[in-house]
């Protein structure tokens, strides 16, 4: 079995052996089949590339005979190129010399034709500059003897100038000198009335003994009575002396106040004043350089010493800056000397005129001391005013007189006298009559001032206000304006005459320039408000100062400026007080307060008009 099956394997391997045999030889015959063929087209390759490389030398000498032919010709070229160069060159120097030689020719000519034209032009504008020259000539001589004339005229205008300025200072030293002599004449009056009045009662007591004597004797005698006669004539001589007497008082009062007026009128009617306080004892190492040139003379210089600064040689200088005012007070000045300068400007409120005394200056610098101290303006100003008032009276005025005290905060009007609670709260309005030019606020409280005590007790009120209000806002009196309003209606029954007068004492917010950085809030309305207002009260003065009649004074543009209306400008008198502090801490705040004093005392806003009228 097992042999059979070997055999049938053998047999198969035998056929499959045959079988792959016949395949090799199938494929042994196309393999060299495949080769004869390669072989026979590597031959036409190899003929192929023999014929291209004939083809490709003879292309070559092709080209190269073309080449050398074309040089030929290229050289050929060449020099039948130069040669024609050559010839045109020659032929066109040729030509440019012939040119040439016809130009310069041509030249010639037209040279020759514009010298000629040119000299006979020249002769023509020589001709027309000497007449115009001798025009101009003409013109000079009649404009210099025009000029002559003018000069001669202005000068004889500048004399009489000279002499109007002359006869005007001539005539305010005149008046200055009459006050001073009705002043003295007033003083010499007064003392011979109290001695007249002396007389009198002396007088009289020896009238009364006389009396007790007459009846006493019960005489008719003719001894008696020519006795009792001649001392009856003699006392009524002394009462008609003592009469007659103060008459003339009366009369050199009257001329007293006019020439007053008259002097502050010509002076103008701006004024500014500066007042250095003291140092305090702990500050009195920390005071700037501050002099008083012309003290105990004039008093109206003060110079400042400036700080130190370093030049870029590392030199350290000072500048020296000097003021000069309408009076200074250095810190030894009390109040009493003060109010003595602004006494006469008080009582012209008296006599009708609208008068604005304000404070400005820094936080500290002595504002407050100034006005309201028991010995401030304005408590001596009321006294003065009631003294005067009541010596008026003699001459037949009587006056009413009312205080009111507000506060300008935040832009919005407080009644200082008015109650505590209603303080920003209640709404008060600033109506004009532009007519009476004359001010109200609306709900104010106006307290009659019909003795000089009432004034106290107005400003202890108002600084009560004051404080309450400072706990919610912190010091309130340096961050708002006071104003003090002192209205003053008169009428005389003799004359008829009527006056109305208002005296505005104003202690305005610490004009320190408050930045706006770091602030916010409640704060920062209050920065911004015054900075506004005060920069409005010199925008103000500064228009009222530019003398253009009718001109846009900007008083609406702050609450402050729109109450002082009818105060600040040509029908009132105005005096600021610039305040200064002594510390050198402030230096910077102290020379830019003087500026801003300087640039006001520059200011002249007109005349003032008294505010007075004749009963019809
Ligand atoms: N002439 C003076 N003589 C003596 N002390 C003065 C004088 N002036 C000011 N002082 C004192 O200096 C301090 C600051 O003055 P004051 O309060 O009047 O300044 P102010 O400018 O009104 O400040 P604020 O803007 O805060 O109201 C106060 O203690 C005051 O008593």
């Amino acid at each position: 079995m097992t042999t059979t099956r070997g055999l049938k394997l053998t047999r198969d391997f035998l056929i499959t052996v045959t079988e792959l045999e016949a395949v090799r030889s199938q494929l042994s015959s196309k393999n060299d089949a495949i080769r004869s063929e390669l072989e026979s087209t590597r031959l036409k390759l190899t003929q192929t590339e023999i014929a291209l490389e004939s083809l490709k030398n003879s292309h070559t000498y092709e080209i190269r005979d073309l080449q050398r032919e074309r040089e030929h010709d290229l050289k050929e070229l060449k020099f039948e190129h130069e040669k024609e160069m050559t010839n045109l060159r020659h032929e066109s120097q040729r030509k440019a010399e012939e040119l040439q030689r016809s130009l310069d020719h041509q030249t010639k000519d037209v040279r020759a034709e514009y010298e000629e034209k040119f000299a006979s032009l020249k002769r023509e504008m020589e001709a027309q500059l000497d007449q115009e020259r001798q025009r101009r000539v003409k013109e000079v001589s009649e404009l210099q003897t025009q000029a002559e004339l003018h000069v001669q005229n202005a000068g004889v205008d500048m004399e009489k100038k000279d002499r109007e300025l002359f006869d005007l200072r001539r005539e305010t030293e005149q008046l200055k000198a009459d006050i001073e002599r009705k002043t003295a004449l007033e003083k010499n009056l007064r003392d011979k009335l109290s001695e007249s009045t002396a007389n009198n009662m002396t007088l009289e007591s020896a009238n009364s003994a006389m009396r007790a004597k007459i009846n006493f004797l019960e005489s008719d005698s003719q001894a008696q009575s020519t006795a009792f006669a001649e001392l009856h004539k003699r006392m009524q001589e002394a009462v008609d002396a003592a009469e007659e007497t103060k008459a003339k008082l009366r009369a050199e009062e009257t001329l007293r106040r006019k020439l007053h007026n008259q002097v502050q009128e010509l002076k103008g009617n701006i004024r500014v004043f500066c007042r250095v306080r003291p140092a305090a004892e702990i500050e009195a190492n920390e005071t700037a350089e501050i002099a008083y040139p012309d003290a105990g003379k004039d008093s109206k210089e003060v110079v400042i010493q400036g700080p130190e600064q370093k030049s870029a040689m590392g030199n350290v200088t000072r500048a020296t800056n000097p003021f000069s005012f309408d009076r200074v007070f250095d810190p030894k000045a009390q109040n009493a000397d003060v109010f003595e300068e602004i006494s006469q400007l008080v009582q012209s409120a008296l006599d009708g005129y609208n008068v604005c005394i304000f404070c400005y200056g820094q936080t500290g610098s002595g504002k407050t001391f100034t006005m309201s101290s028991p010995d401030g303006m304005i408590p001596l100003a009321v006294q003065q005013i009631y003294n005067t008032a009541q010596e008026l009276e003699e001459k037949g005025w009587r006056y009413k007189m009312e205080g009111q005290f507000v506060e300008v905060y935040n832009e919005v009007l407080n009644d200082l006298l008015g109650k505590t609670e209603e303080l920003d709260k209640k709404k008060h309005e600033i109506r004009h009559d532009p007519q009476k030019k004359s001010t109200e606020i609306t709900g104010v409280t106006s307290v009659p001032l019909d003795s000089p005590d009432k004034v106290q007790e107005m400003l202890s009120n108002a600084s009560r206000n004051r404080s309450v209000a400072a706990t919610m806002a912190n010091s309130r009196s340096s961050r708002s304006h006071s104003v003090f309003i002192l209205k003053l209606k008169g009428q005389n029954s003799i004359t008829g005459e009527r006056s109305e007068g208002t005296l505005n004492l104003v202690d305005l917010a610490g004009s320190e320039r408050l930045s706006h950085s770091g602030v916010t809030g409640d704060r920062l309305k209050e920065t911004q408000n015054i900075n506004r207002s005060l920069s409005c009260l010199g925008d103000v003065i500064a228009a009222l100062g530019s003398g253009k009649d009718g001109a846009h004074v900007p008083y609406r543009n702050s609450k402050l400026t729109y109450l002082l209306q009818y105060s600040l400008g040509g029908n009132s008198k105005t005096l600021m007080f610039v305040m200064i502090s002594p510390l050198q801490a402030h230096l910077q705040e102290t020379l830019t307060s003087l500026k801003f004093a300087t640039k006001v005392h520059n200011t002249h806003i007109g005349t003032a008009k008294r505010q007075a009228k004749i009963k019809e």
